[in-house]
């Protein structure tokens, strides 16, 4: 038996008398569960037998309730002692098959001996010693494995740095109990493993990277000094990848402080929530908060108006090409977008301090409360120096008063005596002995048959008043609508909130575009977060500072403005922003486009940039492809994976066209590939594509309202493919025609880049200038 075979088999019987161990362990947690979940049972059954139930008395009524209490306590904590239990049960079950993913041997400086460590998803520590059998992967010591090739090596312990020299790094691939593969690795985390991940087809949901994290990716896992953290990195760099290992490390990290609920990931879409949400339940962690900024955007304006969405502004930027104001609505996109607007929109609100600021009247019964004017007067009435938000808050107090005194003055109108009249028996009666109870404590009699009935006439205008005081406590005297459409229906106040910065050159337009939408009750995409930002500075910001920690995928897709908006939503938590410039599909201004506005939201010394330059996603034919297709792509290094060269199809009309892809979706399914995607360049060419497509072969037509990634065969739109990936990928039709604007350069990278293993691009006539301009050793072309 030679070295190789012995370490080997030492190794697989380590192996095994681990995962005895493990099974042992998870024997007994089973029986302990099974315990206290009877118990939990029987104090649910006989609960109110051990409760003493009675109200006679307010001693009795103590002593009932502190029973009951300690019941309810007891029943509480039987539950969560189950439920932490059957957590750990379940992370035992997935180390029973790998208990382990790599071995270090590293001896510390003040050590004569190296100590042998080995790092899975868990931890596992014999019971009654402190040996740990396996460490979890999150533990300070395991971070050497992520860092450093065997030789000199140092490491982050609360303590301090522990310094040492790493002597073996081992990876494995364990299943079943069983070692499938075992290598002693080099520089960083072993090729060979990452091979054998990589070349894997692809799930309907991604895995975690647990066992072959890089090292520049674990810097970003790690972090936890700057408050904001941006990694600009190349398609398929693993981003997503790192940010979600970076959840599970700081909920390890910060155990006990920190929860999942505490973090929150903003998506690209719906569908790419589900495509992500099992990593972290994979790694034993409950998963963050999941949302979009669409769905925030919703709930906080969906009731006033009909929003637009991000997609279907793409939707229109792509399609409307031809169609009256459609390059005055791009400049708007772009100029909404920009920081230039942001001031322009915080001058504006600065200039309301004198004069201009907008309100709604209070009205009842078609009458009014109070004017608009009278509001005004009262607005600016008040010290300058008082903020904005903080006079409404003045303004509104003043309101509720004069309701009330409103109230005191109508309570003999006729309209009164005839809901009195209209009272039934019931509802009389009920008036009555709350009238009752109410003016007890003022030691007021009830004889008069007069005072009597004023007091039922204040209480039925006190009800009928019900909603105008409800909304004035909303603050929905205050016009910010009409503040908004101020600034696009008075070109001077626009121009003052400008300042010394010119109006885009089509602003007339842009403005007419504006307020037609406002007037139908809709608002397009570019103005609901300027326009939400209006209204929180107006009414006081609605912050959460529950959340330690947001998450911002795909942030090239946010605008400077939209990154501060959630800084101030979110006040407490540090923010992650993980991007692509060359993804940056829409047509706002993109967050990532210039290095300052993202770098000054918290400042520099709170900043830290990482760029990522390795794409795993692809094979090295792939990338090497589609890097050539955007600026600074010769920077991006493949990984070093082969597979074929990009073909491109020739085809002469649809129907050809929709003969050939039939050919390779069949081809490809023959093949093996589990998810296949015909990426078209909108939603208008998916569902047209899906028509004649989906009637040949079984596919699923994905659109912005779909939630589930699955396997399969999709058609889907390039911006809705966003971060997701699949085995093989077909460009619909990557012809001139179809792709031939400068700014779809971007769009059609990252469709091509979606393809971990196969890419074929379709062309019906002339390929686009984004094919030919790659040099011809880098495809073939066929047909
Ligand atoms: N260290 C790694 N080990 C194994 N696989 C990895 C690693 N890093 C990335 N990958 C794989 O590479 C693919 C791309 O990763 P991910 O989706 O995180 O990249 P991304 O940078 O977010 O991509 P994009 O910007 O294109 O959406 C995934 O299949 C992921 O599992």
């Amino acid at each position: 038996m030679n070295e190789n075979d012995q370490q080997w088999q030492a190794e697989q019987a380590r192996v095994t008398s681990v995962v005895d161990r493990i099974a042992k362990r998870a024997g007994e947690l089973e029986d302990e569960i099974g315990d206290v979940r009877s118990e939990a049972v029987e104090i649910r059954k006989h609960f109110w037998d051990e409760v003493t139930v009675n109200f006679s008395n307010a001693e009795d009524l103590t002593e009932t309730y502190f029973s009951m209490k300690q019941q309810a306590d007891l029943l509480a904590e039987r539950e969560r002692s189950q439920r932490h239990s059957a957590a750990y049960l379940s992370k035992l079950k997935r180390l029973m098959q790998s208990p382990y993913f790599g071995r270090i041997d590293f001896r510390a400086e003040e050590d004569a001996e190296a100590e042998t460590i080995y790092l899975g998803i868990a931890s596992f520590r014999e019971d009654d010693s402190d040996t740990f059998l396996v460490y979890d992967w999150r533990a300070p010591v395991s971070s050497l494995y992520y860092d450093y090739p065997p030789g000199p090596a140092v490491y982050d312990t609360p303590g301090g740095e522990v310094k040492g020299e790493l002597e073996l790094k081992r990876q494995f691939v364990i299943r079943s109990g069983t070692i499938r593969y075992m290598f002693d690795t080099g520089v960083t985390i072993g090729d060979e493993l990452l091979q054998q991940m990589l070349s894997r087809t692809s799930d309907s949901a991604m895995k975690s990277i647990v066992a072959t994290i890089q090292r520049e990716q674990n810097q970003i896992i790690r972090n936890d000094s700057s408050r904001m953290l941006i990694v600009q990195g190349a398609a398929g760099s693993g981003k997503t990848s790192a940010a979600l290992q970076r959840v599970a490390y700081l909920l390890y990290k910060y155990r006990g402080v920190l929860t999942s609920d505490q973090m929150v990931l903003f998506s690209p879409n719906p569908m790419f929530n589900s495509y992500v949400s099992s990593v972290l339940p994979e790694l034993g962690e409950e998963n963050m908060l999941q949302t979009t900024f669409q769905e925030y955007l919703e709930t906080r304006l969906g009731r006033e108006f009909e929003l637009e969405d991000s997609f279907a502004q793409l939707e229109f930027v792509l399609t409307a090409g031809q169609e009256e104001g459609y390059s005055a609505r791009l400049e708007g996109i772009r100029y909404k977008s920009s920081t230039a607007y942001l001031e322009l929109v915080k001058r504006y609100l600065d200039g309301l301090v004198d004069r201009g600021m907008r309100f709604r009247p209070v009205v009842f019964r078609g009458k009014p409360v109070v004017t608009a004017q009278e509001m005004v007067n009262k607005f600016y009435s008040m010290d300058s120096s008082i903020r904005l938000a903080n006079r409404l808050i003045l303004v509104r107090d003043w309101l509720l008063e004069r309701v009330e005194r409103y109230a005191a003055s109508v309570k003999e109108e006729a309209w009164v005596e005839e809901e009195m009249q209209l009272l039934s028996a019931e509802d009389y009666q009920r008036a009555y002995s709350r009238l009752r109870k109410q003016k007890k404590g003022l030691g007021e009699t009830f004889d008069d048959h007069e005072a009597e009935k004023e007091m039922l006439a204040e209480m039925i205008v006190s009800s009928a008043l019900k909603q105008v005081r409800a909304r004035i406590k909303l603050m929905r005297f205050a016009d910010v609508k009409g503040l908004y459409r101020k600034l696009f229906e008075d070109r001077n106040a626009a121009e003052q909130a400008a300042g010394s910065h010119a109006l885009p050159e089509q602003w007339d337009e842009i403005a007419a575009q504006t307020v037609r939408e406002l007037e139908q009750g809709r608002l397009f995409y570019e103005d609901a977060t300027p326009y939400l930002y209006l209204n929180e500075r107006l009414k006081g910001f609605r912050a959460n500072t529950n959340v330690r920690h947001i998450i911002i995928d795909e942030a090239q897709d946010y605008t400077p403005f939209q990154l501060e908006f959630l800084k101030w939503l979110f006040p407490r938590a540090r923010m992650t922003a993980l991007g692509d410039l060359n993804q940056a599909i829409y047509a706002q201004t993109s967050a990532m486009a210039d290095a300052d506005p993202l770098t000054n939201l918290y400042g520099p010394e709170q900043t830290e940039w990482i760029h990522l330059l390795r794409s795993y996603r692809s094979t090295r034919e792939i990338v090497s492809f589609t890097r050539g297709m955007v600026p600074g792509g010769d920077k991006i290094e493949p990984f070093n994976r082969a597979g074929e060269l990009p073909l491109v199809k020739l085809v002469g009309g649809q129907d050809e066209l929709h003969r050939q892809i039939i050919n390779q979706l069949q081809e490809w399914t023959a093949e093996g590939y589990e998810s296949v995607a015909v990426i078209c360049r909108t939603a208008e060419e998916s569902s047209k594509a899906y028509s004649t497509l989906g009637s040949a072969l079984s596919m699923r037509l994905v659109t912005k309202d779909t939630m589930q990634f699955e396997r399969g065969i999709t058609i889907i739109p390039a911006y809705l493919a966003k971060g997701v990936e699949f085995d093989a990928v077909l460009i619909y039709n990557a012809s001139e025609q179809v792709y031939q604007h400068e700014n779809e350069r971007k769009l059609f990278y990252t469709a091509c880049t979606r393809a971990m293993h196969e890419l074929v691009l379709m062309s019906d006539g002339t390929p686009s200038r984004f094919v030919r301009e790659q040099p011809s050793e880098n495809y073939r072309t066929e047909g």
